[in-house]
């Protein structure tokens, strides 16, 4: 198995959009993010378990119109986004203790905008090619992303830069794999304050 990409971590530089737009108490949180079909929900999902921690799926925040404009092969605007990452954080805000995010974060300034609140916030950056993501959305019965949208969503991803605190791992190993690849990260590179002491101690 190969050694996870690590990029160096950070905490401050680009992660506070304003100070003065904080209005409240930070709290960490764990973002599992790429593109549709990738694996997010299964390796968050996983890795909350893991770290006894909570999770949270991004696309229950969608608000109706946005999950429309998917369903008809229309991709989201920054502006059907802010909305929807705002809920996010405020969820996440709204209780105390480390999540687990399963979402698609795909721009720099989105992963910005859930850092104004949540922090610190280590990145798992899960990578597949065109080809695995439009089998995988194929493939899956009951979701509202139609596999047309697999293109528009890598044009749109801005890989984690060198002060995300992101991990790159590829989203065809399996989920066992991958969770405990990205939890030996987390636990790595997240200050011991914010791991759950089940898991720490
Ligand atoms: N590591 C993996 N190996 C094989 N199949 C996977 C893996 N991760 C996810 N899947 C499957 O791929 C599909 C998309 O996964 P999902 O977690 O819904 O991705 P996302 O949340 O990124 O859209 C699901 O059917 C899921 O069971
Ligand atoms: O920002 C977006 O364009 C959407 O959030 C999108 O990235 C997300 O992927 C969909 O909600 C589909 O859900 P899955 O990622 O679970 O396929």
């Amino acid at each position: 198995m190969d050694a996870p990409s690590v990029l160096t971590p950070q905490r401050n530089a680009g992660q506070k959009a304003s100070e003065g737009d904080r209005m409240t108490e930070d709290v960490p949180m764990i973002l599992v993010m790429g593109a549709c079909g990738v694996g997010k929900s299964t390796i968050a999902r996983g890795l909350a378990d893991r770290m006894s921690a909570r999770f949270i799926e991004a696309d229950d925040f969608h608000p109706a119109d946005n999950k429309a404009l998917m369903a008809q092969g229309i991709p989201l605007t920054d502006d059907n986004r802010w909305p929807w990452l705002d809920a996010i954080a405020a969820d996440a805000q709204s209780r105390p203790g480390l999540s687990v995010l399963a979402c698609s974060a795909l721009r720099r300034v989105y992963r910005d905008r859930l850092r104004l609140t949540c922090r610190p916030m280590p990145i798992i950056h899960l990578h597949a090619d065109a080809d695995l993501l439009k089998a995988r959305v194929a493939a899956r019965r009951d979701h509202y992303m139609p596999p047309s949208l697999v293109q528009s969503q890598l044009d749109t991803l801005e890989p984690p830069t060198e002060d995300e605190m992101a991990c790159i791992l590829p989203a065809f190993d399996t989920p066992a794999d991958i969770v405990a690849r990205a939890s030996g990260f987390v636990i790595r590179h997240l200050d011991r304050a914010s791991i759950p002491a089940a898991v720490r101690d």
